[in-house]
């Protein structure tokens, strides 16, 4: 084992160097990854003093190696013991009532200690400097992971109405004035997000105004972009797939042609990249063609896919399909079905069927419930998410041809009134344009940075 890594260790598992240290206390976290970094910096160059001065969180997302070796070496700063532990200054209870009272005899000095000798996997420069670099890597590969999202975001989502209304306002020397909220009212309904969303958003900006925040325009920007984020950042949560789950179930609904079977079949390149174990239940077996579809991509994948022919009962198509995945210890299995219109009863009862069916076999089955929905349906978007809910508990979202006709708005309507996670975003119809959702990223393409600037 490298020295590093036996000093972290040590530090994690307890090693000679923790134990030593156990009683010292974790000094407090940064606010962000950037602090860590800024931390990482001074320890570097011998700014901001003793290294063990750097304040770190073992937990920083990202901050890695480095900070894990931070917080290992941080109680070298506190490894001073307090003067009050070493017989200090510091009255205690028993010395202030000792007035008056005679003092005994003072102990000659004790001879001068000798330095500690270094403690086991004590922290050589060389280490530092290793741990430094290789955290310096971490932050460059995250740093490329965004520019990535960006680029990938950038193009399809600029062409939405939203993205072009806002272009079109803050490009033509727009003056920071009440006609300038009324125009960004405008540009937010007519791109679909919604009454309630765009009255908060538009209240707040005029609240801030009117105090004299904003210095010019590009700060109002700045304060609008801050509003966009901070609606999607709380549905923003990636699908995690549990591993205790075997097989994963993630069951695929909504309404007809938003791209449910399309998206399985991208997410399950995704999971296959990902070295996942995967089997397809063809539930959709309303229309011949989906079967057909899911087989013919499960053939040319090498996924084995579960199908009972057109007009199967779906909740035991997925029933067999479970059962079946079980017994070969599939880690994920994805069902599709048909698509059916939130307002016809005898449809939407039959996936709450499927959930009941399969929550036979694992009771904690579907996982996941995804619900599909085209992003150019503007508000009905939301009737649909109501009704598809009450139906069959929808866990997370995906946002489907946001890179066509889209207005770009419906997210923030979704996000604002169901609050329920928005897994993956559709991009396009090659397999790798469903993305993952990344608020900044579509935040950027919709009003990027430089708009007002
Ligand atoms: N531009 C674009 N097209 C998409 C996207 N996702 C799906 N599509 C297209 O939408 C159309 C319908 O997709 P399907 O996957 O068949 O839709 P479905 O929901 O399974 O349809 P039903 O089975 O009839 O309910 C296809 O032409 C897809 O290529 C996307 O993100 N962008």
């Amino acid at each position: 084992m490298q020295p590093v890594e036996q000093g972290l260790a040590d530090a994690v598992g307890g090693g000679p160097q923790a134990r030593a240290l156990g009683h010292l206390q974790a000094g407090p976290a940064p606010a962000s990854a950037d602090d860590a970094d800024a931390a990482c910096g001074r320890l570097r160059t011998g700014r901001g003093g003793p290294a063990g001065r750097a304040r770190v969180h073992r937990g920083a997302p990202g901050a890695g190696a480095t900070i894990r070796l931070l917080s290992a070496i941080r109680p070298v700063r506190v490894g001073a013991a307090p003067a009050a532990a070493a017989g200090g200054t510091h009255p205690t209870p028993a010395s202030m009532f000792n007035f008056g009272k005679k003092k005994p005899p003072v102990p000659p000095d004790p001879a001068p200690k000798a330095a500690p000798a270094p403690a086991r996997g004590g922290f050589s420069p060389e280490d530092l400097a290793r741990a430094f670099d290789a955290h310096q890597e971490e932050k460059a590969a995250r740093e490329a992971a965004r520019a990535e999202a960006r680029a990938a975001y950038a193009e399809p989502v600029a062409k939405s109405a939203l993205a072009r209304g806002f272009a079109s306002l803050f490009t033509r020397n727009a003056k920071l004035d009440e006609n300038l909220l009324d125009e960004i009212e405008t540009a937010l309904i007519t791109a679909d997000v919604g009454v309630a969303a765009t009255t908060r958003i538009v209240d707040d900006l005029r609240t801030r105004m009117e105090a004299r925040e904003f210095p010019d325009v590009a700060a109002l920007v700045r304060a609008l972009r801050g509003e966009l984020l901070a609606l999607l950042a709380p549905v923003a949560k990636p699908l995690r797939i549990d591993e205790e789950a075997r097989p994963f179930v993630v069951l695929t609904i909504g309404v007809n042609g938003v791209g449910k079977t399309t998206t399985i079949g991208k997410l399950a390149h995704r999971f296959q990249r990902e070295g996942r174990s995967l089997m397809l239940a063809a539930g959709d077996t309303f229309r011949a063609a989906a079967v057909e579809q899911l087989r013919v991509w499960g053939e040319r994948n090498d996924v084995p896919v579960v199908a009972q022919g057109q007009d199967a009962d779906p909740a035991s198509v997925a029933f067999d399909a479970l059962q079946s995945a079980k017994s070969r210890g599939t880690e994920i299995l994805i069902a599709d079905t048909a698509g059916r219109l939130h307002t016809q009863a005898g449809l939407m009862s039959e996936l709450g069927k499927i959930r009941r069916v399969l929550g036979k076999i694992d009771p904690r089955a579907p996982h996941e419930v995804l619900m599909v929905i085209d992003g150019t349906t503007g508000q009905n978007a939301l009737n649909q998410l109501r009704q598809f809910n009450q139906a069959a508990k929808v866990t997370g979202l995906v946002v489907t041809k946001l890179d066509g006709t889209a207005k770009g708005g419906v997210l923030f309507a979704l996000a604002r009134e169901f609050a329920i996670p928005i897994r993956f975003v559709g991009l396009g119809e090659r397999i790798e344009d469903l993305r993952e959702f990344d608020p900044e990223a579509f935040v950027d393409a919709l009003l990027p940075e430089s708009i007002g600037a």
